[in-house]
């Protein structure tokens, strides 16, 4: 498959908000649709998308969006999916690729699938790739350089469909690696998610202290806790959808977390410094070897 050069001819994308108008971007700067139309349920990101030139067309009807598309990307919150398939479904041309950009995999998956008729191919798909930004103008064509893509194509997925879906991720600069849904899920669910609920908490708790602590917060944010903060920024109703969507794996995790936390709140308390700096010692030694392996 060439680098650049028509890939699909005519790509619709469902959603058109920081990730939707990235690909959007990325697919336009290697050429690879002829044809980019958008559908958003939101006119005023409809509108946008057109005036930074980031589609062709724009419509607020499903079925006109998808009539013709080679390529369908669902690129809405994660909690709409299902409802946006079976808004275009009946308008898909045989043979489409549907694909879409969800944070959690499982439940998109079946959400999505059961509205498509046979003969549509479903390639679920996850950039490893964002910002705490929303809507068409927070898209740039290089969010997804030197990024994981993950690819959760269920058993049987048609193997052509697989590889054009990744071959427009390869452009965008990703990289692709093929896993199973339910693996993603509790992967994301440590590295991802519970990161996120993490930042949302202590910037909350930040909040809860009291107009006079409030400002201190605000006048001496540090380096970590301004980090924090930039996470805890991210779009409510996508994680309000995330955690909603993958729920047994975050409480999972989420369990784990709390004993470890008690384990460190019982060392602090009891003054068991060897405890504490012996996990300190392993958790630098983790983020050396992810710097390393990055570098590689
Ligand atoms: N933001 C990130 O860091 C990030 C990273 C990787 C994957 N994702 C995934 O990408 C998807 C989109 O996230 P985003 O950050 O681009 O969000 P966003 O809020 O920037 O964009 C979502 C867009 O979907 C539109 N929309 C909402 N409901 C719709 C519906 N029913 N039909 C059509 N359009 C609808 C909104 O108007 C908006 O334009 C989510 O599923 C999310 O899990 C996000
Ligand atoms: O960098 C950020 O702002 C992100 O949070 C990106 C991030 C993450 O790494 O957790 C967020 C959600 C995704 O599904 C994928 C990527």
């Amino acid at each position: 498959m060439s680098k650049d050069g028509i890939l699909f001819d005519r790509i619709a994308f469902i959603g058109i908000g920081l990730i939707g108008s990235s690909l959007a971007l990325s697919a336009r700067k290697t050429n690879s649709a002829s044809h980019i139309t958008v559908c958003d349920i939101n006119k005023a990101h409809r509108d946008k998308a057109l005036e930074l030139g980031i589609c062709d067309t724009a419509t607020g009807d499903f079925i006109e969006a998808v009539k013709d598309a080679d390529l369908v990307v669902i690129c809405t919150p994660p909690g709409v999916c299902g409802d946006a398939a079976a808004a275009f479904a009946p308008g898909l041309k045989e043979g489409a690729i549907v694909s879409d950009v969800g944070s959690v995999k499982q439940a998109i998956i079946h959400d999505v699938s059961q509205h498509l008729p046979d003969g549509i191919h479903f390639v679920p798909a996850h950039p490893i790739a964002g910002t705490e930004h929303s809507g068409p103008e927070a898209g740039f064509a290089e969010l997804f350089d030197k990024r994981w893509l993950i690819l959760t194509p269920p058993a049987g997925t048609d193997e052509e469909a697989v590889k054009k879906v990744s071959t427009l991720w390869e452009r965008a600069g990703s990289t692709i690696e093929v896993m199973d849904a339910q693996h993603h899920d509790m992967v994301l669910a440590i590295t991802s998610h519970l990161p996120h609920l993490i930042a949302f908490t202590i910037v909350g708790t930040a909040d809860d202290l009291g107009d006079h602590l409030k400002q201190e917060v605000i006048k001496f944010s540090a380096s970590g806790f301004r980090d924090f903060t930039r996470i805890a920024a991210s779009d409510p109703v996508m994680w309000r959808d995330v955690f909603l969507n993958n729920k047994e794996a975050v409480l999972e995790i989420l369990q784990r977390f709390s004993e470890d936390l008690t384990f460190l709140q019982r060392a602090i308390r009891w003054g068991e410094g060897d405890k504490l700096e012996e996990l300190f010692t392993r958790t630098r030694e983790i983020r050396r070897d992810i710097i390393e392996a990055n570098q590689a």
